[in-house]
């Protein structure tokens, strides 16, 4: 008899479109439990953190909440983000405490075409458009270094600084990990996104280490575009592109136009790993809370179905998350598509037609 395997999952639905796309996600893999005969079981406990949490308490997350994530086995995440709350004060508070914390260095963020959505290169198809985006999720832009009001400016002569703080550790390992992705994908190639003709300091260091790191790894191809050249790139030649490593900053807009090349924000994927395993990872849907269209049901279900995807995968189950990247595919093939990407159908059509694909 195979014995049962059971995850404990944190769900971490957050503001807006967070909440349906996470329940999406949940029915997937609840559909997938159901049909395993036993085999395998997602123990789900939910964590109605964010904005309405913040209305209640002042912050947007739990205090123990920390603690109380970290021995999970993943934590499947939505979005953060609602008009209420500044911006900036939503996402350290939940977002950002949580990555830093469980020490996720590494973002993956896979940028694929899926049959039946059109996007906006005409030309490419899906073997064209390919790629995996590693971010840099522990420092650079992100760091949370910086100030306002130095002594002396009073108002209307503020002065606010905010610093990028590179590591040569921090560079190292990320591009570490995308050389080794690389050696996992048929195109063996890692590009490097750079600024290092502006910005003399962090990122002539960021180039320097991946010069160093690329030596220990003769048998993949390396380039290195300067960021404004790569978002050029992105558009103009997709096929040349497998694995991307960049900054926080940098590669969260460039991933955000990787997906929308792919069709939408709605349909990209992600995974925020601690590749040492010491802290449970958390994936999540690239797109944010998207508030001009939550609450209407029609949000695109795809992005975040492909994170619990890839949290299957990051959890052992790679046969069960190839099922449920042929579901989607599936769905897609067949036409049900929200109308971000052309269609008419509701998130929960999507999702009803990705569980009856899990059985093709
Ligand atoms: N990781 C996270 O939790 C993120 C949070 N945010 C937060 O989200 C809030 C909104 O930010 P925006 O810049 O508007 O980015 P957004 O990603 O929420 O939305 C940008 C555009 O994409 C569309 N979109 C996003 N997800 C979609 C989906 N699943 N289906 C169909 N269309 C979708 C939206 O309707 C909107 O037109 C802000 O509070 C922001 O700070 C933004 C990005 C990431
Ligand atoms: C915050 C944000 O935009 C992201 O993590 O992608
Ligand atoms: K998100
Ligand atoms: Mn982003």
């Amino acid at each position: 008899m195979t014995q049962s395997r059971r995850f404990r999952i944190a769900a971490i639905p957050g503001d807006g479109v967070g909440a349906e796309v996470v329940a999406a996600g949940r029915q997937v893999l609840d559909a997938l439990a159901a049909d395993s005969g036993g085999a395998l079981e997602f123990a789900w406990t939910e964590f109605p953190w964010g904005c309405d949490h913040y209305a209640r308490t002042g912050a947007m997350m739990d205090d123990d909440g920390l603690e109380r994530v970290r021995g999970f086995d993943a934590l499947y995440f939505g979005a953060v983000g609602w008009p209420t709350v500044p911006d900036h004060v939503s996402l350290w508070g939940l977002r950002l405490r949580l990555c830093q914390n469980l020490d996720q260095w590494a973002n993956v963020r896979p940028v694929h075409f899926l049959p039946g959505v059109a996007g906006p290169l005409r030309a490419a198809d899906t073997e064209d458009l390919d790629w995996v985006v590693v971010r840099e999720n522990s420092e650079g832009e992100y760091g949370g270094f910086g100030g306002r009001n130095f002594s002396g400016r009073g108002p209307g002569a503020e002065v606010a600084v905010q610093s990028a703080v590179f590591t040569e550790a921090g560079c190292e390992r990320i591009m570490r990990f995308a050389f080794d992705l690389a050696r996992t994908r048929a195109r063996r190639k890692v590009s490097s996104v750079t600024k290092s003709n502006a910005q003399q300091y962090g990122m002539v260091l960021w180039d320097e280490v991946f010069a160093r790191v690329a030596a220990d790894y003769p048998d993949v191809e390396t380039e290195s575009v300067l960021v404004d050249a790569m978002a050029a790139k992105f558009v103009l030649r997709p096929q040349d592109l497998s694995v991307v490593v960049a900054s926080n900053l940098h590669a969260d807009i460039l991933s955000d136009l990787g997906s929308a090349l792919a069709g939408s924000l709605g349909l990209a994927a992600s995974a925020n790993l601690n590749p040492e395993r010491r802290f449970p990872g958390m994936f999540e849907p690239v797109h944010g809370s998207a508030p001009d269209i939550a609450g209407q049901g029609v949000c695109n279900p795809v992005g975040a179905i492909g994170s619990a995807a890839l949290m299957l995968r990051h959890l052992g189950l790679p046969a069960e998350a190839d099922r449920v990247e042929r579901a989607v595919r599936a769905a897609c093939a067949q036409g049900v598509l929200t109308r971000d990407v052309g269609g008419t159908a509701t998130t929960k059509d999507v999702t009803a037609a990705v569980v009856d694909h899990l059985g093709d």
